[in-house]
């Protein structure tokens, strides 16, 4: 027989077990004492508020060895709904944006053919309100045309780009995306104007056009039209959300600004920026601001704008939310995860989880024992140093593949360090880590060159006087223009050089605190407060543009031949330099040869399963 005074306890059982855990829920909702989490430095909320990322390159998973950047997208969507609900609930407006390099860096981008065939759906989980086109969705036609198929599709009148064109099968160039979006925005009714450019990046695929930002506003008629038809009266604030550096010493974005200024004389401005992934916030003048978020999904850029006080100082805030799941709770305050995690949060980090299975992430190659190797946290020469880990063991054993070349006992190879991207760190070393390091399936190519002129040209490449861009890592390329602006540096660079005293003591108090984690000490335009996460300053070495692996004999004369052997990605720099020395190409060998299409990432996977590390 069913006894009712079982059944009727249960049903009590039931429904105390639901009361408290409601209870439980608004607890951990509203209250924000986790004493784990209260060191972080709390977001200011404005009448308009912005998310942004930029150069998340594939990022998606988190970073599985580096606990302060190991959110992955869900919890990030789990975030910014989160934040959309706190915007919502005191009718304020929350706006995300992203700046465009969305793969080449991390397997799970890199490893599908076409790169981006299984990220891109991950990344378009989130609901961007605008975004716009970084130069890694140009190098090749393949990655354009996903661009302007599935992105642009997906995200229709949100994609905005203004300068950069996409080539249909007829021939047609047509905008990628919409060249600017007028918009009212949800809660505080705002009337928006919005923009998005790439900087003039020249090494775009024969599908696409890059329009400098330049020649656009100089040469054609459309931009300035938009601008007089939509005169102050009808904007409240403009948006340029950009693949721009946003460093002074970058003029795109300022010679933008004076054209805005003709037009604008007052209205707000904030500009959004992306390519050289680092931490930066520049006041351009008291209505307008710039904001860039970083890399690789270590960072999620805060800004705020309080459109109507008269005072400086409260009228813009920035932080930098470090990509971790305390970060992200702090600032939701929410501190338990099972409340923070939204459905559709938890569906992205398992359709992460599936993903890499399924492309294998995260099957080890071999092991990386003995050490980190590092891009710059220790010198070039320290055999921690991942450049002198490559050129002394990884390059030598290159072999040509091209049978039909006639190749000389002394080579010399030379990779631009741009093309690597992240520290290897010791512990299981899989498909993941070899596209982290290394995502670039660039040729090698050869030419044959009397010794004493093949050992000169690194050092042209990294001659002060030569600034090459496009062969530095990204987050170095403002340091050779920068010397005099060293404290306004994302990171602490070595040595210091003009910090004031206050500066300074900033640096003692960081290192005094022990227990702070290493990461990002970032001075920008409105001081040195903007990490939400006061970390321990990392030192950062200088990097060159180039380095280069010496297989040379001592005592052989310089007129005696070698093969110089480089990325086909860097064959314009290599001709440079040759100029540079007066050298000329005898005209049957001015063409460099194929040597191999062996991929850096399987030279480095062949070592580390053979000799090891
Ligand atoms: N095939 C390639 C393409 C790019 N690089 C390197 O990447 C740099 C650009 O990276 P951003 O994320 O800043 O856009 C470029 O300057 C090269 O150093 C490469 O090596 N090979
Ligand atoms: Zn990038
Ligand atoms: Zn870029």
């Amino acid at each position: 027989m069913f006894d009712t005074s079982v059944y009727r306890n249960l049903v009590l059982a039931f429904l105390a077990l639901v009361a408290i855990s409601q209870v439980y829920k608004l607890y951990h909702v509203y209250s924000n004492n986790n004493s784990q989490i209260s060191a972080l430095r709390d977001l200011t909320w404005s009448d308009i508020n912005f998310i942004h990322t930029t150069d998340t390159h594939g990022w998606y998973s988190g970073h599985l060895n580096q606990k302060i950047y190991s959110a992955d997208w869900g919890e990030f969507i789990s975030f910014t709904s989160r934040l959309k609900e706190i915007a919502n609930e005191n009718n304020q407006d929350l706006l995300l944006i992203d700046s465009g390099d969305r793969h080449d860096g991390n397997g799970l981008s890199d490893v599908t053919v076409p790169n981006g065939v299984k990220s891109l759906p991950i990344f378009m989980k989130e609901d961007y309100d605008l975004l716009t086109i970084g130069n890694h969705e140009l190098y090749l036609w393949e990655n354009s045309r996903q661009e302007y198929e599935v992105l642009i599709e997906h995200f229709k009148g949100n994609y905005l780009s203004s300068n950069v064109q996409f080539k249909l099968d007829n021939g047609t160039f047509v905008s990628f995306g919409d060249k600017f979006k007028y918009f009212t925005t949800p809660n505080q009714k705002l009337n928006v104007l919005s923009f998005g450019f790439l900087f003039d990046f020249d090494r775009f695929n024969d599908h696409s056009k890059v329009t400098s930002i330049k020649e656009v506003i100089d040469n054609e008629p459309w931009f300035k039209e938009i601008l007089k038809s939509y005169p102050p009266d009808k904007v409240d604030l403009l948006l340029l959300v950009t693949h721009v550096p946003i460093s002074r010493s970058w003029p795109e974005l300022y010679y933008l600004h004076t054209v805005l200024r003709e037009f604008y004389p007052t209205t707000k401005i904030q500009y959004f920026g992306g390519h050289s992934h680092i931490r930066d916030f520049i006041v351009l003048d008291p209505n307008a601001t710039a904001l860039q978020s970083g890399r690789y999904c270590e960072t999620i850029g805060w800004t705020s704008i309080n459109l109507t006080t008269e005072k400086f100082d409260d009228r813009y805030s920035r932080t930098y939310i470090d990509f971790n799941i305390d970060s992200f709770q702090h600032h939701s305050k929410i501190t338990t995860k099972s409340l923070f995690d939204t459905e559709r949060g938890i569906e992205v980090s398992n359709l992460i989880k599936t993903t890499r299975k399924e492309l294998k992430l995260n099957d080890p190659i071999g092991y990386v024992k003995s050490s980190n190797y590092y891009i710059d946290y220790v010198p070039i020469t320290d055999s921690k140093n991942i450049f002198h880990l490559l050129t002394k063991k990884i390059l030598p054993t290159l072999v040509t593949e091209n049978e039909n070349i006639t190749t000389h006992d002394e080579r010399i190879i030379i990779i631009n360090t741009g093309s690597i991207r992240y520290d290897l760190y010791k512990g299981a070393y899989t498909i993941d880590s070899q596209y982290i390091v290394s995502p670039f399936e660039n040729l090698w190519v050869k030419l044959t060159l009397p010794k004493g002129i093949a050992i000169q040209i690194a050092p042209i490449l990294n001659d002060q006087g030569y600034i090459a861009k496009h062969l530095t890592p990204p987050h170095h390329m403002d340091d050779a223009e920068n010397k005099n602006s060293l404290k306004r540096q994302t990171r602490f660079r070595y040595p210091v050089l003009d910090l004031t005293e206050a500066d300074k003591q900033t640096i003692k108090n960081s290192k005094k605190k022990a227990k702070l984690t290493k990461g990002y000490v970032t001075f920008d335009d409105l001081g040195h407060d903007g990490d939400d996460t006061p970390h321990k300053a990392v030192v950062n070495f200088p990097i060159p543009n180039v380095v280069d692996s010496q297989e040379l004999k001592k005592g052989t004369p310089n007129d005696e031949l070698v093969d110089l052997v480089f990325y086909d990605f860097i064959q314009k720099d290599i001709f440079w330099a040759l100029q540079q020395l007066n050298y000329t190409l005898e005209e049957d060998s001015n063409e460099p040869e194929f040597y191999s299409k062996k991929y850096l990432g399987t030279l480095l996977n062949e070592y580390i399963k053979d000799k090891g590390l």
